[in-house]
């Protein structure tokens, strides 16, 4: 403690939990309290330049513009950092909705939070606020499509690459305001020096964000995953990928049976035919329940104002510029998307290169073995129905009966010609 606070010229701060559903006590000690701790120890650092908040694009996801400046919450930070110490666990649960209010969860609430405090005891320091979107792989550096966690994207695109999301609600002309990590960690750098070195009179906010400037929804970066996946398909699929995008929450019930529980039953008792403990159905209600935690931003377009960002990037010199690239206008999205789904493969799933090709032949076999059993279901159907009912058979002997004259008359013709 005592090195950090002699030494230290810069803050990055940068942890908090990042989970949606965190209870909310837990969510104000990471990301409120401990903001306030790291403020105050911040202001006995006597060589510190510049302390650089990391908070979201999405603490004020209940607005639809938003603006590079710190909103209010209705209830003042020290108040809910009170109420944490003497309410029990049950009460804090039970008024948890009515403090987050509009927000979709604690995360963005205590997020919001945060740079409230960071607002408001800031005293002498000289602060800067952050707020990228959802953080995706890298696009450059150390090499395109590096990434660590299953954050954001990253979980849905293993989901659906091993065949087990094949739908999902999402809008598909929503932005998908995807920024990649490299990208964040050059504006926080750049950050840092133009705090340091120009100590803006106030606390500038900056939006990294890439919707506005290089827009791309969320229909395009799945039709892009899907397409990529037969390139680089993953191994031991379970089926083949595939995901339809539903608005709806019929359809997306509708799907979630169809889709998604009933292979999983099946291929648990298939499990437990052969001695084998079933797991699928556990893994697919978890995997709905995390899909149903993401689809608040996957169904509304946000718009962030990137003043500030903008300013920051004509300060710069061409050299930085080049070095500490955060201009999301040169990203090719097609390109950016194929190197994630491949560091999706090399760095999540740890996956060789090599078993491409046998992932490929894995795919295949999925394609027959679906062929065959819609096949098989199509014909069982249809020979229920011809038992049961006499349009059935009608249509059933019209179709052969026309087939039948159809190959009598292409039998004739060819006799002919010969
Ligand atoms: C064609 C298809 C196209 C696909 C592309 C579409 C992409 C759409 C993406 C939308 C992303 C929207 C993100 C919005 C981000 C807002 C920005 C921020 O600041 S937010 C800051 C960023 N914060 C976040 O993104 C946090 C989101 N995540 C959470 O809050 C929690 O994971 C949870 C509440 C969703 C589930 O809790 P719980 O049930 O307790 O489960 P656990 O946590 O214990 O994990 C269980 C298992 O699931 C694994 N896994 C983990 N994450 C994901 C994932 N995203 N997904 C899938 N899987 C995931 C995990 O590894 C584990 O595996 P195993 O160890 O059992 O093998
Ligand atoms: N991922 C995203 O899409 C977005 C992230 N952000 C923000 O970026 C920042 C980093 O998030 P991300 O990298 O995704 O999340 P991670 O969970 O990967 O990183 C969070 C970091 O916080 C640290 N941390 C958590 N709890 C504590 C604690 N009690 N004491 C000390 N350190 C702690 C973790 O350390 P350890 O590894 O040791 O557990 C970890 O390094 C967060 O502030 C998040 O709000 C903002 C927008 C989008």
């Amino acid at each position: 403690m005592q090195e950090l606070i002699t030494c230290t010229n810069v803050v990055f701060h940068c942890a908090a939990t990042v989970r949606f559903d965190d209870p909310l006590r837990h969510a104000v000690q990471l990301n409120v309290t401990a903001t306030q701790q790291l403020l105050l120890m911040a202001s006995q650092m006597p060589k510190l330049e510049a302390f650089i908040h990391i908070s979201t694009a999405f603490s004020n996801c209940n607005l639809k513009h938003i603006d590079e400046v710190i909103y209010p919450c209705p209830v003042e930070p020290k108040k809910i950092i009170d109420s944490m110490e003497w309410l029990d666990d049950a009460i804090i649960d039970e008024i948890t909705p009515k403090l987050i209010g509009d927000r979709p969860n604690t995360y963005t609430y205590t997020k919001a939070l945060g740079e409230m405090v960071v607002q408001q005891e800031s005293g002498n320091l000289n602060i800067a606020i952050i707020r990228p979107s959802i953080v995706g792989a890298t696009w450059q550096e150390p090499f395109p499509g590096w990434v660590d966690n299953l954050n954001g994207p990253s979980g849905l695109i293993i989901a659906a690459g091993k065949g087990f999301l094949r739908a999902i609600k999402a809008t598909p002309k929503a932005v998908a305001d995807l920024i990649p990590v490299d990208t964040v960690v050059n504006l926080t750098l750049a950050v840092g020096w133009y705090t340091a070195v120009h100590r803006p009179k106030s606390t500038l906010v900056y939006h990294c964000t890439s919707g506005n400037l290089n827009p791309c929804n969320w229909g395009k970066m799945g039709f892009q995953v899907l397409a990529s996946f037969e390139k680089i398909p993953f191994e031991r699929a379970f089926r083949r990928p595939y995901a339809d995008f539903t608005t709806n929450n019929f359809t997306t019930q509708y799907w979630n049976a169809v889709s998604h529980r009933a292979p999983a039953i099946i291929y648990d008792f298939y499990l437990r035919l052969t001695g084998r403990k079933p797991r699928m159905t556990k893994l697919m209600n978890r995997l709905l329940r995390t899909v149903s935690m993401l689809e608040y931003f996957i169904n509304r377009s946000w718009e962030w104002s990137t003043y500030n960002t903008e300013m920051l990037m004509s300060e710069l010199s061409p050299e930085d510029q080049r070095v500490f690239n955060f201009d999301v206008r040169q990203l090719n999205w097609l390109e950016y998307i194929e190197n994630y789904v491949l560091g999706v493969k090399k760095y999540l799933l740890k996956e060789d290169m090599a078993g491409i090709p046998e992932a490929k032949q894995h795919l295949k076999r999925l394609r027959n073995i679906h062929y065959l059993f819609n096949t098989a279901l199509f014909l069982i159907a249809w020979r229920l129905l011809i038992a049961r009912s006499q349009m059935a058979r009608n249509v059933w002997f019209f179709i052969v009966n026309f087939c039948y004259k159809f190959l009598s008359y292409f039998r004739a013709s060819s006799t002919l010609k010969v």
